[in-house]
């Protein structure tokens, strides 16, 4: 375990802090939001847009998002002791992962609708990605978050659990990712016991599965995108989303 951690209360506080000063909008912030919806008009212009504009315009703001959680990570207690390699195959595949559990926060259930662009925007408005499997698929995640009801505190232990993950691919130091992931789940089951709602673990482990199909929907949707639109995907879309996603 890391040494400087004396406890898991002082790793789990510390993932806490790091979720909500990296969580870019506060619940509160955007729940005024909930009920502003984009016009008629609103949509028809996101509609118009051609395939590749509203890709772009999509992956510019989930960077923004993806930006978040790569701070978040490093900040979660031994993220940092791993080697560079092993930090950014964690990112590579994780971090998506963790903006859309977070993107759950943003979440409109009762009129379907998710935060973006300053309103709350219902599937139809990203009709023109033509990746409607996608936005279903994504919707649908949110959906089951929503769901499960979670806390701060048990949504910054569960994003921690998702990005370290030891099955990923091409780690070099599996056991030193694994040392980090147990800590990690022990918070995570310390912090359910605490709130009397261990049951959560399992329906937890459902929601990770999801979101492992989730995301590799997302990475073929974009290497269909990226072969059919190569200089938007290598030109235009921002380094970091290329950088973990391409
Ligand atoms: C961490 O939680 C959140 C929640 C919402 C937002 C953010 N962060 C960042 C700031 N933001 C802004 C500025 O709009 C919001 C956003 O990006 N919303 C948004 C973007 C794309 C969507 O579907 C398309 C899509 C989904 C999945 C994968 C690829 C996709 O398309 C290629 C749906 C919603």
């Amino acid at each position: 375990y890391p040494h400087s951690l004396r406890n898991i209360d002082e790793l789990c506080a510390s993932i806490v802090r790091s979720h909500r000063e990296t969580s870019q909008y506060r619940v509160e912030e955007l729940q005024a939001l909930r009920w502003k919806l984009f016009s008629r008009e609103e949509i028809q212009a996101y509609q118009s847009k051609s395939v590749d504009e509203m890709w772009q315009h999509c992956a510019v703001r989930l960077t923004d998002a993806v930006q978040y959680v790569v701070e978040f990570a490093k900040h979660i207690p031994g993220f940092r002791m791993l080697s560079q390699n092993d930090q950014i195959a964690l990112l590579k595949t994780g971090s998506m992962e963790v903006v859309l559990v977070r993107m759950s926060r943003f979440f409109n259930t009762e009129n379907n609708t998710v935060f973006f662009d300053g309103k709350f925007a219902g599937g139809e408005v990203f009709k023109s990605l033509a990746c409607g499997d996608l936005i279903t698929a994504v919707f649908d995640f949110a959906h089951g978050m929503c769901a499960l009801k979670l806390t701060e505190h048990q949504i910054a232990l569960f994003s921690a659990l998702v990005l370290i993950n030891t099955d990923r691919p091409s780690l070099e130091d599996r056991s030193r990712v694994q040392r980090v992931q147990r800590s990690v789940e022990l918070g995570l089951t310390h912090i359910l016991r605490r709130d009397n709602q261990e049951s959560l673990m399992h329906k937890l482990y459902q929601r990770m599965a999801v979101l492992r199909s989730l995301c590799s929907l997302h990475m073929e949707k974009l290497r269909w995108f990226s072969q059919r639109y190569p200089l938007t995907a290598h030109s235009l879309f921002p380094p970091l989303y290329k950088e973990l996603f391409a």
